[in-house]
């Protein structure tokens, strides 16, 4: 017996399935209020050196209001004053650059928005200036943990299970994002975001795979898209919290905040019944299982519910078989799907991070810019939900990625002074870049077996994550040339998206319990899948 048989016996989607993917929902709403912090906590106000202690030790205010800063400040060509170098003496001709030199005595912050970010926290900070490179490298420290605990959490979780690892993540994280805030040094920080990135992660991959494990084939699209969608409420919950606070401990405390809740809503999240039954726990599967049918209403389902009928559900070749990554390439179906989802993943979060860390220079603030682009999230993941039934995962997969890098390429060719418009086809590019994300979550789940789901999840979210670690470098080669991060996440987009093309259609096909699922190939399950649900 399959395990989806069993599935349609106690319920395939129901009240059961309904509370544990309202319950997921919460682990998702938390993601971005991390995974985009930087957007805010670690924003650049403008800035510009201090003048030097007066004699008498008056405030730096008195020098400015004597007017004595500006005879010291060197003007940038649009007036405004030198973020990073000062006069050596006040001088009558503020056009004389040639005594300028890098700030000697600290700087002076405008904080009319932002009460402290960390480019601004005084004591040994100061990440400004030659010291911005640190503050842009904060970003890239939480994606690096972010990146190591998808392959921490992948194996994990395939060893000793869903539901106990989705509490260390939430626990973790809600320890190491508490300690960040309270950081007394960069390197405090920099280590404690590290360690958040990481924890963060396990609630990333858990929280798709265990709701999709529960779920039947007919409802897995809907249940990757409400996962999506409620990615998208805690991005646009970050732009209302970093609205309203200002400062960038409270932000990051007030964004953990939320793990606290997720910890006390663990309790009611179920094990998977499939991984259970995987590893041999037939009499664990059987409780969970039990719950379901009781809340489902099929109580009546117990004749194929008994300890010893369920061990005999087809879902590992032996649960005394032992997984790890190099499973993932030990065969050759296996092995084409781990390097093109590789390939899939690393293009994704590439473009979809690449577009969503510049909110400014688009003509409105930076908060209602990020609201922006998480609220066009909603259309493209419900747009995403009809299109995936309607034209397959792979179809859907291609030309979500290879018209999010037409559209990241039209807009270079779009001259600036024509702000409305290439803030339209910003938006544009961005909302596809979010169904190409929503369409990797359900696809790379449906491509992987039961018994590699997590360890599929874990490489694949790795490949992701140095994408995103990657852009924010890229970001810097418009120092180089304007248009070169624009074209290099446009040409990634497109080849990523030629790559989907190499994969298989898994529309209607049974997720896939072992191996040997795979290998056999979905025309195979598609007719075991239509064949079994003609019985029903
Ligand atoms: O996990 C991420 O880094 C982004 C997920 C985006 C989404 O779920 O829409």
């Amino acid at each position: 017996m399959r395990f989806e048989e069993l599935l349609k016996e106690v319920g395939a989607f129901s009240r059961f399935q309904g509370m544990v993917v309202l319950l997921l929902c919460i682990p998702r709403i938390i993601l971005p209020l991390h995974f985009l912090l930087h957007n805010f906590i670690s924003a650049v106000p403008p800035h510009h050196c201090a003048d030097p202690p007066l004699e008498n030790g008056s405030a730096l205010a008195e020098a400015t209001e004597a007017g004595i800063l500006s005879h010291t400040i060197p003007r940038k060509p649009d007036g405004s004053p030198s973020s990073c170098s000062a006069f050596l003496y006040p001088v009558g001709n503020l056009s004389n650059s040639s005594s300028a030199v890098p700030c000697q005595h600290g700087w002076v912050y405008d904080h009319s928005q932002f009460h402290s970010t960390t480019a601004t926290q005084v004591r040994q900070w100061d990440l400004v200036c030659d010291n911005k490179k640190l503050n842009q490298a904060l970003a890239t420290f939480f994606f690096v943990g972010v990146t190591l605990g998808a392959v921490i959490f992948g194996f994990l979780s395939d060893k000793f299970g869903r539901k106990p690892m989705l509490l260390v993540s939430f626990v973790a994280s809600a320890v190491f994002g508490i300690i960040s805030a309270f950081s007394v040094s960069y390197v405090m920080f920099a280590v404690t975001r590290t360690l958040c990135g990481i924890s963060l992660t396990g609630m990333s991959i858990i929280s798709i795979a265990l709701s999709v494990e529960w779920t039947d084939v007919e409802h897995r699209t809907f249940t990757g898209t409400i996962n999506g969608l409620s990615w998208t409420v805690g991005n646009m919950l970050l732009a209302l919290l970093a609205y309203f606070i200002r400062d960038w401990r409270q932000l990051t405390l007030a964004a953990t905040s939320p793990c606290l809740i997720a910890i006390v809503a663990w309790w009611w999240i179920p094990e998977s019944a499939r991984w259970l039954l995987a590893n041999g726990k037939a009499e664990q599967a059987h409780k969970y299982l039990s719950q379901c049918a009781k809340m489902n209403g099929k109580e009546g389902s117990s004749s194929m519910m008994n300890t010893e009928a369920l061990s005999k559900v087809t879902i590992a070749e032996d649960s005394n078989t032992t997984y790890s990554y190099l499973d993932l390439v030990k065969t050759p179906k296996m092995k084409r799907i781990t390097l093109c989802c590789g390939l899939v993943w690393f293009g994704v979060a590439f473009t979809y991070y690449g577009i969503s860390f510049k909110i400014t220079g688009f003509g409105v603030n930076m908060y209602l810019t990020h609201f922006i682009y998480a609220a066009i999230e909603v259309p493209a993941k419900v747009g995403t939900y009809f299109v995936l039934d309607a034209i397959g995962r792979r179809n859907g997969q291609a030309w979500s990625l290879i018209i999010t890098g037409i559209l990241i390429g039209i807009n270079t060719a779009i001259p600036t002074d024509h702000g409305l418009l290439r803030t339209i086809i910003a938006v544009l590019g961005k909302g596809f870049s979010e169904a190409a994300f929503t369409t990797a979550f359900l696809y790379t789940t449906e491509l992987y077996p039961t018994v590699l789901r997590q360890c599929g999840l874990g490489y694949t979210s790795f490949m992701g994550r140095l994408g995103g670690s990657l852009a924010p470098m890229i970001m810097l080669l418009e120092d180089v040339w304007t248009f070169a991060p624009s074209l290099v996440f446009a040409g990634m987009a497109v080849f990523c998206g030629c790559i989907v093309f190499l994969l298989s259609e898994t529309l209607g096909i049974r997720l896939p319990e072992t191996v040997t699922d795979v290998e056999e190939g979905s025309e195979q399950q598609k007719s075991e899948y239509h064949s079994e649900m003609s019985i029903f």
